[in-house]
Formats: structure tokens, C-alpha cells, sequence
């Protein structure tokens, strides 16, 4: 057997999730069965000062030959990276990822991709053309959990999915959480609000189980209905959002599919952290699959058939030692055990071996579906009359946020 490729990461920006990825980076692949590829954090910016990304490496356990920069246009000069993980909000991702690309760097980039479809085309384009790699960094995927779930599918364990139920919502309390209104969940400049940050989960159990596992030379867009209600004084963020989907699809395959994703910042999928309750359905005419929440790192699953057979399955704890602080949640608070991985390292582990491949896209999420759901999140925001400051909707690169 060769040695594993060592792969060198550069961190963009230095908040919560990049933490909790640069941490679960440096957990030995070993310990999850991975032997091709091995991760090296070699730099890390922060917009607001070299001493904040110096302080990130010792927290997160770099290197101490690892280099800190105070701005992001030092990190993507740096010769030594390989690849540069984008943990900004929303808003600033279609920025930060030009830059990146037109300084000739592969690019992992947090999800919500962008914050509009236009932006994520751009983005293909440029990685097309300067022959680098770029993916969307939809964790979730990449889970053995959910590569389970799509093997059943494609089995035909249920048949041919005809429905799909999807739900990610957490009961935040916004106005009391996020007081001043200047946190990215809620901030229209920041492309706040619930569907680009939770509902992305919804429509990503919708896209990986109703789309992602049909022939793609014959699986068509679906067709959009949504609901979108508003957050606060400015009406410019969701705080609820719901989306019905129809899928086409020839009737040897099953005939037309539906599904609904839902999301919300005021309500939970299962209140008081109770996960009793599926999150996820997904349906076929032999039975249904269920994904219990949350939606973004489930550890549960349960197959009902119609025959009777009933096969749950636990998938925690997830390799360790980990991040070793509960799992990240976009503002405080973790609930997975001390010590195991959070299960970032997956996602981070398919861009290496892409990188070692060759591949140029990530291969449970490729560019043209990151678009795809990118076009439906524009849908849904037309239809809901939600539109973000013109800076942040533009592809007008550079643009000064
Ligand atoms: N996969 C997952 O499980 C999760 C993914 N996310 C995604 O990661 C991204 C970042 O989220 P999160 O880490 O929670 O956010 P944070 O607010 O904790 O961190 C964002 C970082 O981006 C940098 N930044 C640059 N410009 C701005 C700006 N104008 N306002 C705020 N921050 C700025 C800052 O780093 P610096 O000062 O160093 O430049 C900041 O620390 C989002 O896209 C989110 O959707 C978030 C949580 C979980
Ligand atoms: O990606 C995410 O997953 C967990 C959520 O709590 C967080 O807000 C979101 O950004």
C-alpha cells in the first residue's frame, strides 16, 4: 500500500466553524479507516489581525511552524498551500472564493455556497477556467450515515422514492438571542435568516435522496412552491420557510416525485432536544428510511418496511479523539459527547482525495447541483419576496463588503 498524500490547508477566517473543522483536520485519518490522505494545517487569516490568527493555530493545535497572516489576500499569495477552507458567512463567500480562484488556489467553501445562484455560476466558471478544484463544503454529505441512506435507495429497498419529508429548525428564541440584530442568523447584510443557513440542510436531504441517486443524464430540476415568512423590523431575513418540490421523472422510474423541505429559526423539528421524532422521511411504495435530527449531523437511522423488517442503526460516537468540545452550532452550545470527532474530517478527506485524483469537483456534490439548489433557494426567495443588499447579491468581483 503507498504512503498517504499529505494535503496542506490554508484556513480562511478564524470564528466557530472554522475551529471546529481545523480541529477535526488534524485528527489522524487512521483513526476512521482513511490511509490515502493525511491533513497539514499550514496557514490561517483573519480579516481582523495576525495575532487572531496566531491565537487560532495554538488553539486549534497547528503547527508551530505554521504561518499567521492578518488579512486574507496575505493567505492566498502563501506558495505552500494546497487547498483554502472558507469559514465566512454567507455574504462574504462569493468574495472570498474569487480570490482564492483567481490566485490559483483549490477551494473548499462553507456552505451556503453563495447567496444566489448567479454568483455560484461565476464561481464554477472561474475554477473551470484556471483548472482548479472547488466544492462546496456540505459536511453532511459526506457522512458514512448518509452514503448508507443513498445505498438503500439505490438498492431499491424502498422502490422508487416517491416522497420526501425534510426538516431542519431550531426553536432559537432570535430576538432574545440575537438582541442587537447583527449576528449573521438574522443579519440581512451578513445573508441572514433561515434558509441559507437551516433550510440548506432540508433541501439537502431532498437533493441527496431525490436527485443526487437518479441517472444524472436523465434527472430534470424540480419544479418550486413556497412559503417564506419574514424576520423582524426589516423584513429582509426568513424566519420560517417552507418549500414544496416536485420532481419529474419518467414513469418507469417511479413517475413524478414530491417532497417538502422545511426550516425555521422560532420552532424545533423535535422540541426540548427530543430526537424520538424522524426529521427525515424518505418514502417509496416497500417503505421509508428516517433520519433523526438534527438534520446537519445526524447519528441515527431507522429502515421500516413494509414486510415488517424494522433495522435501526446508531452511528455515534463518531471517530475521535475529536474536537474534544461538543459539537458546533452556529452560536454556542454542543451536545455530542467530549471527545469524539465532530465529522468535518469526511468532507475535508473527499477534497484530498480529489486533490490526489485529480478531480476537479466534489463527488456527492457536484458544482452544477450546488447551483441547482442555489436556483431553488432564488425561487423560493423570489416567491417570498426576499431580496439581499445589492453588495452581497452581485457578482461584481471586487466588491467591497
Ligand atoms: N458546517 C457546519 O456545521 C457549519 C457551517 N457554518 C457556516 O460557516 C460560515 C461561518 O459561520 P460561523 O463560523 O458560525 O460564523 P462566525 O461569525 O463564528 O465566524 C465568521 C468569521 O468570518 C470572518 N468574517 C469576515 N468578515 C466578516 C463579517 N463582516 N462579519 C462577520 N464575520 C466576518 C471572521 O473571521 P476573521 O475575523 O478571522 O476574518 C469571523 O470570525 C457560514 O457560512 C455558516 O453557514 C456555520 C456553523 C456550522
Ligand atoms: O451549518 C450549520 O449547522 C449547524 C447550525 O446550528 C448552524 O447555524 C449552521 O450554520
Amino acid at each position: 500500500m503507498s504512503s498517504p498524500k499529505t494535503t496542506r490547508w490554508g484556513i480562511l477566517a478564524t470564528g466557530g466553524i472554522a475551529i471546529t473543522f481545523t480541529k477535526d483536520l488534524l485528527v489522524d485519518p487512521k483513526t476512521r479507516g482513511v490511509n490515502n490522505v493525511k491533513h497539514t494545517v499550514v496557514a490561517a487569516a483573519s480579516s481582523s489581525s495576525a495575532s487572531r490568527a496566531e491565537q487560532f493555530l495554538k488553539d486549534v493545535g497547528a503547527s508551530s511552524d505554521a504561518k499567521a497572516y492578518g488579512s486574507y489576500e496575505e493567505l492566498v499569495k502563501d506558495s505552500n498551500i494546497d487547498i483554502i477552507y472558507i469559514a465566512t458567512p454567507h455574504s462574504h463567500h462569493y468574495q472570498n472564493a474569487m480570490l482564492c480562484l483567481e490566485a490559483g488556489k483549490n477551494v473548499l467553501c462553507e456552505k451556503a455556497f453563495t447567496v444566489n445562484a448567479a454568483q455560484a455560476r461565476a464561481l464554477k466558471e472561474k475554477a473551470k477556467e484556471k483548472g482548479l478544484f472547488l466544492m462546496e463544503a456540505v459536511w453532511t454529505r459526506y457522512f458514512p450515515l448518509s452514503i448508507y441512506v443513498r445505498e438503500l435507495i439505490t438498492s431499491g429497498k424502498i422502490g422508487p422514492v416517491a416522497r420526501v419529508l425534510s426538516d431542519n429548525s431550531m426553536a432559537t428564541n432570535p430576538e432574545e438571542t440575537w438582541k442587537d440584530g447583527k449576528h449573521r442568523m438574522v443579519n440581512p447584510d451578513l445573508a441572514g435568516g433561515a434558509l441559507l443557513d437551516l433550510g440548506i440542510y432540508s433541501l439537502t436531504w431532498v437533493f441527496q435522496t431525490l436527485y443526487h441517486t437518479q441517472d444524472p443524464k436523465t434527472r430534470k430540476p424540480p419544479q418550486v412552491l413556497a412559503a417564506l415568512k419574514s424576520y423582524g423590523a426589516t423584513k429582509a431575513a426568513d424566519e420560517q420557510t417552507t418549500i414544496v418540490l416536485n420532481f419529474p421523472r419518467s414513469d418507469e422510474a417511479g413517475g413524478d416525485a414530491h417532497a417538502v423541505a422545511t426550516t425555521s429559526l422560532r420552532i424545533a423539528t423535535t422540541p426540548g432536544g427530543n430526537a424520538d421524532a424522524p426529521g427525515i422521511r424518505i418514502q417509496g411504495p416497500k417503505g421509508e428510511i428516517q433520519v433523526f435530527p438534527p438534520a446537519f449531523r445526524p447519528t441515527r437511522t431507522k429502515l421500516i418496511l413494509s414486510d415488517g423488517t424494522v433495522e435501526e442503526k446508531n452511528w455515534a460516537p463518531f471517530p475521535g479523539p475529536g474536537a474534544g468540545s461538543g459539537w458546533y452550532n452556529g452560536f454556542g452550545g454542543g451536545k455530542n459527547a467530549v471527545g469524539e470527532g465532530h465529522g468535518m474530517f469526511w468532507e475535508a478527506d473527499e477534497a484530498a482525495t480529489a486533490l490526489v485524483e485529480g478531480r476537479k469537483e466534489g463527488k456527492y456534490e457536484g458544482l452544477d447541483e450546488s447551483i441547482l439548489i442555489m436556483e431553488v433557494m432564488d425561487e423560493v426567495r423570489k416567491q417570498g419576496g426576499l431580496q439581499y443588499p445589492e453588495k452581497i447579491e452581485t457578482t461584481k468581483y471586487p466588491t467591497q463588503l
